[in-house]
């Protein structure tokens, strides 16, 4: 039991109460949002699972709603690999609620075999990063209304060997679906480095997080991990521990002045020298622009 709890890392220690508090997470019909959006509702906040499978969705919806007793958890379409969806769910969003003071930008996939999103996109990075980029664009004037409020972005450790490669960041000259998605997390930390920047004053902070090495559906695409994570699931968290970290990045206190850091087990936690680099993450975020057609200054 020792060597299991020092393997379920660090706990959300606040009691942060969420009575009238707005959130949406992005992938929470399953995994490690699905956790997150059970504790954030538990606690009594309109919680707004967006996800590309809405079926899915209500199915874990409703299995929080028992849990908690909280009615308050709704289910939205959101598939982040069509920059269509991402707009006709903000457009949706921004119609009915008129606060929004979490947004935990969560969903991702991991070790696709090449695929284009809609837009063109390469798969990880459009969906991991462009989407969620978009996402947070289209949300932000409700959570600028709303401050204080917060972003959270679910990166990984494996964004150490990651890199922008803007030469080639379809990765039509080259792709790996390992480092692809390792680009595509580092590109979530940059972005909340750039982000925090440009939040600066408004009230609205951000964090990047890692998880931990989780138990999900992410290795779905890896027989190797899914091997892998079996054979080793002592050592391996559960969704709920893995939800920790974000859980910690949206509710504790004080945390603003770490606005644009990155944690790992609720604590703040070193990044690699590429997820340092200033002059990166602003060219990311002025690529990531144009490839999506917006100015966002
Ligand atoms: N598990 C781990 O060990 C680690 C996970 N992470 C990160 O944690 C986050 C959550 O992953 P985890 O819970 O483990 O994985 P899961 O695969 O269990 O959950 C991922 C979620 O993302 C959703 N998703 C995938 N593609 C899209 C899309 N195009 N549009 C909308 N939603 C989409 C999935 O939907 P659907 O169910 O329909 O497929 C699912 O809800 C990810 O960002 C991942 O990179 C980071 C480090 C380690
Ligand atoms: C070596 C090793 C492991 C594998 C770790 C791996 C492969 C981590 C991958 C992390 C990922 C995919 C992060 C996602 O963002 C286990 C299973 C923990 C057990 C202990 C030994």
């Amino acid at each position: 039991p020792s060597i299991r709890k020092f393997f379920a890392g660090g706990v959300c220690r606040t009691n942060a109460q969420l009575p009238g508090k707005v959130v949406v997470i992005t992938g929470a019909n399953t995994g490690i949002g699905k956790e997150t959006a059970r504790e954030l509702a538990s606690r009594g906040a309109r919680v707004y699972i967006a996800c590309r499978d809405v079926l899915k969705g209500e199915s874990a919806a409703s299995e929080i709603r028992v849990d908690t007793k909280n009615s308050q958890v709704l289910v939205r379409k959101l598939d982040l690999s069509d920059t269509k969806s991402i707009r006709a769910f903000a457009e949706a969003f921004l119609a009915e609620e008129k606060q929004l003071h979490i947004l935990i930008n969560n969903a991702g996939v991991m070790m696709c075999p090449y695929s284009k999103t809609a837009d063109g996109f390469e798969t990880h990075l459009g969906v991991n990063h462009l989407g969620h980029f978009l996402l947070t664009y289209l949300l932000l004037e409700r959570l600028k209304v709303s401050a204080p409020a917060r972003v959270v972005n679910v990166s990984s450790v494996v964004h150490h060997i990651g890199k922008i490669r803007f030469h080639d960041l379809q990765s039509e000259k080259r792709y790996s679906r390992g480092f692809a998605y390792c680009h595509s997390k580092l590109a979530n930390i940059l972005f909340t480095r750039e982000l925090a920047k440009r939040l600066q004053g408004t009230g609205v902070t951000t964090y990047a997080v890692h998880p931990g090495v989780v138990r999900s559906e992410l290795v779905r695409h890896s027989s190797l991990l899914c091997l892998l994570w079996r054979l080793f699931s002592p050592f391996v968290k559960t969704a709920r521990e893995g939800a920790q970290t974000s859980l910690h990045c949206a509710l504790a206190e004080g945390l603003e002045p770490l606005s644009g850091k990155y944690f790992s087990d609720c604590k703040r936690t070193w990044v690699s020298p590429r997820a340092r680099n200033n002059k990166t993450a602003e060219r990311l975020w002025n690529v990531s622009c144009e490839l999506l057609g917006i100015r966002w200054e």
